[in-house]
């Protein structure tokens, strides 16, 4: 734990602030081809559904990937097809999460929330914050992943806020974040509000930290 960040300045070689740490990988994404996405989310949904986590849950909360995040559409569609429960999150004002129902692509609704990428968010009743708490398994976005599972997510502090909730309520759900193989790092500079993953799901497998 070194304490630095949450908003400094761009990195630097020796201590790269997560600011910083974030602009790269996005930049890394910008750079993938729509060919180069497709590929990848096909792959990872393989090796997600497999995860032994995912196959015995009986809700999964999770995210509808937008622009070069890796895809999460096929997943998705293939856990609602088996029957597993998804919770999608809506995004409210102060950052922290509400979630609803997937109920298929046609369940979802294009928003634009101010400063932030468009996000496609499920249209159904929302179930309130704490629905977090009924999943057996959350797929987390991110950008980056080290190998003690300290995640570095976009900055809103969105998941932060949903660890920090199943954590209260001792809840012990699988914690997966979907990433790109080049985003699994020795090192994120944590902060001590970061709650680790326990597994990450890559186009080349699955890693897991414990
Ligand atoms: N597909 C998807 N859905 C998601 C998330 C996500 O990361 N991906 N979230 C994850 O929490 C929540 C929404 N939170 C978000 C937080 C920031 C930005 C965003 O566009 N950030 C800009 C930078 C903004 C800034 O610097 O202030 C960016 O990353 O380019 C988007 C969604 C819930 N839904
Ligand atoms: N439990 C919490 N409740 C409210 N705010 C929080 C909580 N945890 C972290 N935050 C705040 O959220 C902001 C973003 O934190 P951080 O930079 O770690 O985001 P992140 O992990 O990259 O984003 P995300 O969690 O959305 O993926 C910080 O200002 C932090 O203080």
């Amino acid at each position: 734990m070194n304490g630095t960040d949450a908003g400094g300045q761009g990195g630097t070689v020796d201590q790269p602030t997560k600011r910083g740490l974030r602009r790269d990988f996005l930049a890394v994404r910008r750079g993938l081809t729509e060919d180069d996405a497709r590929k990848a989310a096909a792959v990872l949904a393989g090796h997600a559904l497999e995860l032994p986590e995912l196959a015995t849950a009986g809700t999964v909360a999770a995210y509808v990937s937008v622009g070069r995040e890796p895809g999460t559409r096929v997943l998705l569609d293939a856990l609602h097809a088996r029957g597993t429960r998804v919770l999608l999150p809506v995004l409210l004002p102060d950052n922290d999460l509400d979630w609803a129902v997937y109920d298929g692509e046609d369940s979802l609704v294009g928003v634009a929330h101010q400063g932030k990428m468009p996000l496609l968010e499920p249209a159904g009743r929302r179930l309130g914050p704490d629905a977090v708490l009924e999943a057996d398994a959350v797929l987390l976005p991110g950008l980056a992943v080290d190998h003690d599972g300290t995640r570095l997510g976009r900055g809103g502090g969105s998941y932060d806020r949903v660890l920090a909730r199943l954590e209260r309520a001792a809840t012990d759900p699988a914690l997966v974040v979907l990433l790109y193989d080049s985003e699994v790092v020795a090192h994120i500079p944590g902060e001590t509000h970061d709650r680790p993953v326990h597994a990450a799901v890559t186009p080349s497998g699955v890693r897991r930290f414990r």
